[in-house]
């Protein structure tokens, strides 16, 4: 149970990751000043998450189920925090999905709206309301880079992004009103098993239903292109996991919050033309022309936009 004076941080989707790593982090602080109820939808995947929390375990930091795709789920887990008292909710459990769109069902690509839209609508009208009672609290969303920009063959999960995006602004003026706060955190590339399921998934796939030229430009162009990128780019959970904290503990927390400095230049290209043209096109070029050599464009992307950009994105340090 959570002391006096310690804040109270409620984390969806722990069982491994980013969330794991914010739940961790938070719950290892020098000064205590958090009790974190780190959240997973199987308590029986908690071993991770007990092993890295240590000494924490029980102290800082306590479990509970919750699958943000299930009303009741959310509720009973939230009911069963004292007085339903949450100081800063992380919406962090997310899917992807990557590949033609032609071969995904329609369930499918429900599936990942469930999860990355619906289920943070159903944490936030869960939680909303006794903050703005309270007039105090900060929801933090786990966005992505791709919430701010699609990138080709991740055209759902994208979507499901962008649409979270737009809630949140949307929502953060009221909230404003009522003193509570809205954060998103969008990270590029990350080493965890969301790349680690992708890979996976990429090779029992058969990708039926998409014509065998889209196949193969997913499959040779854009996936080698992908590994580069997380190679050359990729942060850690804990990268992502030392951000969230800077935000919780920000004096006046933004609300968009790039966390890598060498993504940055590549969402900066949709702002520097209002027509989208630029990207689209850069985009296209870079992946059908450059291909093999997109470490190199991406190094020289850095170059060309040097550290005015970078500036612009939140360090883990
Ligand atoms: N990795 C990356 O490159 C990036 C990831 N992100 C975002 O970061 C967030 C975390 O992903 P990441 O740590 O990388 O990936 P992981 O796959 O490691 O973690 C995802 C977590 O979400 C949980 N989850 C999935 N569905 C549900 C559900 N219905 N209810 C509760 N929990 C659920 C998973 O639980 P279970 O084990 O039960 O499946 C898992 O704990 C996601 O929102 C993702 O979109 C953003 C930018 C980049
Ligand atoms: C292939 C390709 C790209 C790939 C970007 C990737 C692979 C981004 C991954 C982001 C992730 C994993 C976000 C998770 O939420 C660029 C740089 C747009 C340039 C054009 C070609």
């Amino acid at each position: 149970m959570a002391t006096p004076g310690q804040k109270v941080v409620l984390i969806t989707g722990c069982s491994s990751g980013i969330g794991l790593r914010i739940a961790v982090l938070l719950a290892k602080d020098e000064k205590r000043r958090y009790h974190v109820i780190a959240t997973m939808r199987d308590l029986k995947k908690k071993e991770k998450l007990v092993e890295a929390a240590g000494d924490a375990y029980g102290k800082t930091l306590s479990l509970l189920t919750l699958d943000v795709c299930n009303d009741e789920s959310v509720k009973q887990c939230i009911n069963s925090v004292k007085d339903r008292h949450i100081d800063i909710l992380i919406n962090n459990a997310g899917i992807g999905l990557v590949g033609p769109v032609e071969s995904f069902s329609m369930d499918e690509m429900k599936q990942v709206f469930e999860t990355n839209f619906f289920g943070v609508i159903r944490m936030i009208k869960e939680v909303m309301p006794d903050m703005k009672k309270r007039k105090s609290g900060h929801i933090i969303v786990i966005s992505s880079v791709m919430g701010l920009q699609g990138v080709v063959f991740n055209d759902v999960y994208a979507a499901s992004k962008f649409a979270m995006e737009g809630f949140c602004e949307s929502l953060a003026v009221q909230l404003l009103k009522f003193n509570v706060i809205m954060s998103m955190i969008e990270p590029g590339p990350v080493h965890t098993e969301f790349e680690m399921k992708m890979i996976a998934d990429v090779s029992k796939k058969e990708y039926p239903g998409a014509d065998p030229e889209t196949v193969n430009y997913f499959k040779n162009v854009y996936l080698p292109s992908s590994v580069d990128i997380f190679e050359t780019l990729g942060q850690t959970p804990d990268d992502i996991a030392r951000c969230t904290k800077k935000v919780i503990e920000a004096d006046s927390p933004r609300f968009r919050n790039l966390t890598n400095p060498l993504y940055t230049p590549i969402v900066a290209l949709k702002y520097a033309d209002e027509t989208g043209g630029l990207s689209v096109h850069a985009f296209y070029h870079m992946l059908f022309n450059l291909g093999g050599l997109m470490h190199l464009s991406m190094k020289a992307m850095q170059c060309l936009t040097c550290g005015c950009l970078r500036s612009r994105s939140i360090s883990p340090n």
